[in-house]
């Protein structure tokens, strides 16, 4: 079992409630709970992480509860305003409150953090919850992360994003990167020029022109950990370059793109029709090489202390040795997808060095082509100390691990364990090399917690030559599959001779020494996560084959053994009936770029979701097979189908999802789209259907009456009186025969309700507390410890249902019809 999952049932609180048990206050579970560890102490002592004058201080911030952090979602057209209402509505509203006596902290914006984006609130968890004022403060904090304005996240989680500095051009891979906290800034740092567009009067044109150009594939070996990332976190900042995969980041393909874009497949490439390509055939294509990487690698975790207390009980130098060769190789496989002059931010939540200077000098000993930048401009008012260029290997015992090239120490080593089972076997590449200083190591970035009371990290910043070729001809050779990963072996400055079977080595080591286990091959994915809307698992005889369009492609979906089963995302053909009727009813303007619609089933039939990429990630998923990039997910979901109706009272079935309104709206023509005022908003908000007879809005009614039924958009200028947040707002909801009701999902409706009114006017007026605990469940996983083939908990997994996201449906309207 995985120390994460360990960590997490350690901490106990939400396990206990699921069991029918009350949680405990966090305050009672710190009292049970070991925070001590001979040990961490001995370890980090000796390895001097802190000077000595400073161990008493940083020793004390670890004993201390962590603040809660979260951050405004900067891509998106509210965010300068809703932090203005956090800073003059806020924070004198939650000044000089007391709670049991104790005065409370308002919340401080974040130093370091750009545009003063980022809070930290400082108040016991009981006091949040329980005084009044704090209470409203959380709420306010649930609803808006709900509709994804807020992100919660740790203070020092922040950091790796912000210093890969991410371009919307770029072409960006998040290798471990579930459950998605550092996905979704990366995806908002994509849709940096997004933001500016939507909130000035930008033509279609305009606003399309501020997509971005760049994408992100977020990876992560773990299956159920990549159906998290998607649906809790990257699906409240949809994008259409964005995609998942499920990939051990050690061996992530190499995977190609035309050499012009523009020049893309129509169709699909079939695993077998890569194989029988000519050399002429696979000239036309570009190995794909990414701009930037953040390889956020799976560690022991121990920087996460303040809050996975558990952590305390299980410290051991082990963990931290195991896990380096696994981290190792995941560095190098970035390094290899990486553009020359490109960017690559390599970090863990550990402390030690062994899993993080460790591993950079050797990825840097054997990437002569890599250096690492010193950053001190960036995020001005970040504390940070210099990475350590000498260090100890130290084992179980405390003491120093025999060096491989220290035949005496390996000798006794070897005496004292007359059993080969326990014999230990270490990598070179754990101890500092020597040229440490030389190559910059101090440039690394180490944040303690005694520093701006964070949490400790461990972030380093490598960029590689831009003359080197290194990279692209090692994955240009490799999609032709003529070369072995140079991921497979990371200690490119041993000699073969003295090491000739590195690999075992390294099996070796991690599991003698390692309590940890290093993730595996990426595993199969197991049970499919049902999500509202999505195409269910269709039998391939469900469809006819014969009816299917011609221009249905990609049908050779060989499932073997152990291959990847996820259903294939397949673009629809514009001549497609379906794609012809959407166009028509939605009045889509004719350049939407209607070829990159697609659906996710074998069959490429539009059964009861379509989805929209952009025209890059459109590039790439027809270069490679589907087997080979094993996607989870990809784009945007624009339509969904209702099936409410049998009596062909609906000409088009489809309605548009919110995630896909800023994508379609450019194209959107006015046909579909009804203007309303703040009065007739309220009423859809308060109803979950409203009779169309009813509404009193004159011209709206008006509409509405000559409106074909079926999905359409409306579009309200909330101000004026009454409205506590003003705001341009542009929903999905459906007009059925004799009602109207809102297409928003009831949690995101509740959060509208309390930004725009100051108070829930929905009907179901969810939980925040329960969804709150979705929130946190994510949030828990991303400070994972380990995350080493961590599988999410089923505790994370059942609580995030609670929270699931519903969308009024039309079957709720055909109840009054
Ligand atoms: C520290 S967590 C990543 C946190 C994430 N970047 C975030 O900000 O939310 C490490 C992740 O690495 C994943 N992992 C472990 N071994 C892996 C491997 N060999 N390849 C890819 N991902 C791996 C785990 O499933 C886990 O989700």
């Amino acid at each position: 079992m995985a120390r994460g999952n360990r960590g997490r049932g350690g901490r106990g609180g939400r396990g206990g409630g699921r069991g029918g048990g009350a949680a405990k206050p966090r305050s009672e579970r710190w009292s049970n709970t070991v925070t001590e560890s001979p040990r961490f102490e001995a370890y980090y002592k000796a390895q001097k992480i802190v000077p000595e004058d400073e161990w008493d201080a940083f020793n004390a911030a670890l004993h201390e509860p962590l603040p809660t952090t979260f951050r405004i979602t900067g891509c998106r057209e509210v965010a300068p305003r809703l932090n203005q209402m956090i800073k003059d509505v806020f924070v004198p509203f939650l000044s000089g409150k007391e709670y049991d006596g104790q005065a409370l902290e308002a919340p401080k914006p974040i130093d370091w953090y750009p545009n003063g984006f980022a809070w930290q609130l400082k108040a016991p968890r009981q006091a949040i919850r329980k005084q009044d004022q704090f209470k409203k403060f959380q709420h306010f904090l649930v609803h808006e992360a709900d509709v994804g304005n807020i992100s919660r996240q740790e203070a020092v989680s922040m950091i790796p994003p912000l210093l890969l500095d991410v371009q919307p051009h770029h072409y960006v891979l998040d290798m471990c990167a579930a459950p998605g906290s550092k996905s979704v800034q990366l995806v908002e740092a994509l849709h940096a020029k997004t933001a500016a567009a939507s909130s000035s009067s930008a033509s279609a044109a305009e606003a399309l022109s501020t997509l971005p150009t760049g994408m992100l594939i977020a990876n992560d070996s773990d299956a159920k950990r990549c159906h998290l990332l998607v649906h809790q976190s990257l699906h409240r900042v949809p994008g259409a370059g964005m995609m998942v995969t499920n990939h051990d980041a050690t061996q992530l393909p190499g995977l190609r793109l035309p050499s012009d874009i523009k020049q893309q497949n129509d169709k699909l490439v079939a695993d077998d029709e890569v194989k029988m390509q000519s050399e002429a055939e696979r000239k036309k294509y570009q190995p794909l090489l990414f701009d930037r990487i953040l390889a956020d690698v799976p560690c022991s975790g121990d920087g996460t202390l303040r809050k996975n207390v558990g952590i305390w009980k299980e410290f051991s130098p082990g963990n931290g040795i195991g896990l380096h060769s696994l981290q190792l190789r995941i560095l190098l496989r970035g390094i290899a997808l990486l553009k020359p002059g490109g960017r690559l931010v390599y970090s863990t939540c550990s402390m030690n060095p062994v899993e993080n200077e460790a591993v950079v000098s050797a990825a840097l000993a054997a990437c002569p082509e890599m250096s690492l930048i010193d950053v001190p401009e960036m995020l001005p008012g970040l504390i940070r100390r210099p990475g350590m260029t000498t260090w100890s290997v130290i084992d179980n015992t405390l003491n120093n691990a025999p060096h491989p090239d220290d035949a005496e120490a390996t000798a006794a080593h070897i005496a004292a364990n007359p059993d080969k089972r326990h014999r230990k076997v270490w990598s070179k590449t754990l101890w500092p090399n020597g040229k440490e200083a030389e190559r910059g190591l101090e440039r690394c970035l180490r944040i303690y917690p005694h520093l701006q009371d964070t949490g400790a990290f461990f972030v380093s910043v490598l960029v590689k030559a831009g003359g080197s070729t290194s990279g692209e001809a090692e994955v240009a050779a490799e999609s032709k599959g003529t070369v072995r990963e140079r991921a497979s072996s990371p200690v490119a400055e041993q000699p073969e001779t003295k090491r000739p079977r590195q690999e075992e080595e390294v099996v070796a080591e991690t599991i003698v020494e390692a309590p940890i286990e290093a993730a595996a091959p990426a595993p199969e994915p197991e049970a499919k996560v049902e999500v509202e809307g999505e195409a269910p698992a269709v039998a391939e005889d469900d469809v006819d084959a014969a009816a299917l369009p011609a221009e249905i492609v990609g049908a050779n979906f060989s499932r073997g053994p152990g291959e990847f089963k996820e259903e294939p995302f397949i673009y629809l053909s514009p001549e497609d009936e379906q794609v012809k009727l959407i166009m028509d009813f939605f009045d889509l303007d004719p350049s939407f770029p209607a070829a990159s619609l697609l659906v996710r089933n074998a069959q490429g039939a539009p059964l009861r979701s379509i989805y929209f990429t952009s025209n890059l990630a459109r590039s790439l998923l027809l270069a490679n097979t589907y087997s080979r990039m094993r996607l989870i997910s990809c784009g945007v979901k624009l339509f969904t189908r209702q099936d409410s109706s049998k009596d062909g009272t609906y000409r088009c079935k489809w309605r548009v999802n919110s995630e896909g309104l800023e994508v379609l709206r450019p194209f959107l023509g006015p046909k579909r789209i009804v203007k309303a005022n703040v009065k007739t908003l309220r009423t859809l908000m308060t109803n979950v259907t409203t009779p169309i007879a009813e509404l009193e809005e004159a011209e709206f009614k008006e509409r509405i009456e000559g409106m074909e039924p079926g999905s359409c958009m409306i579009q309200v200028e909330a101000r004026g009186e009454g409205v506590a947040f003003e705001q341009s707002l542009f929903l999905p909801f459906w007009r059925s025969k004799i009602s109207v009701n809102l297409m928003v999902e009831k949690a995101d409706k509740s959060a509208l309700s309390q930004r725009l009114f100051s108070e829930d006017i929905t009907p179901h007026k969810p939980q925040p507390k329960a969804r709150d605990v979705a929130r946190a469940a994510a949030e828990d996983a991303s400070a994972t410890p380990s995350g080493a083939g961590t599988p999410v908990s089923t505790e994370a997994e059942a609580e995030t249902k609670v929270g699931e996201k519903v969308e009024e449906t039309p079957a709720a309207a055909a109840v009054v019809e």
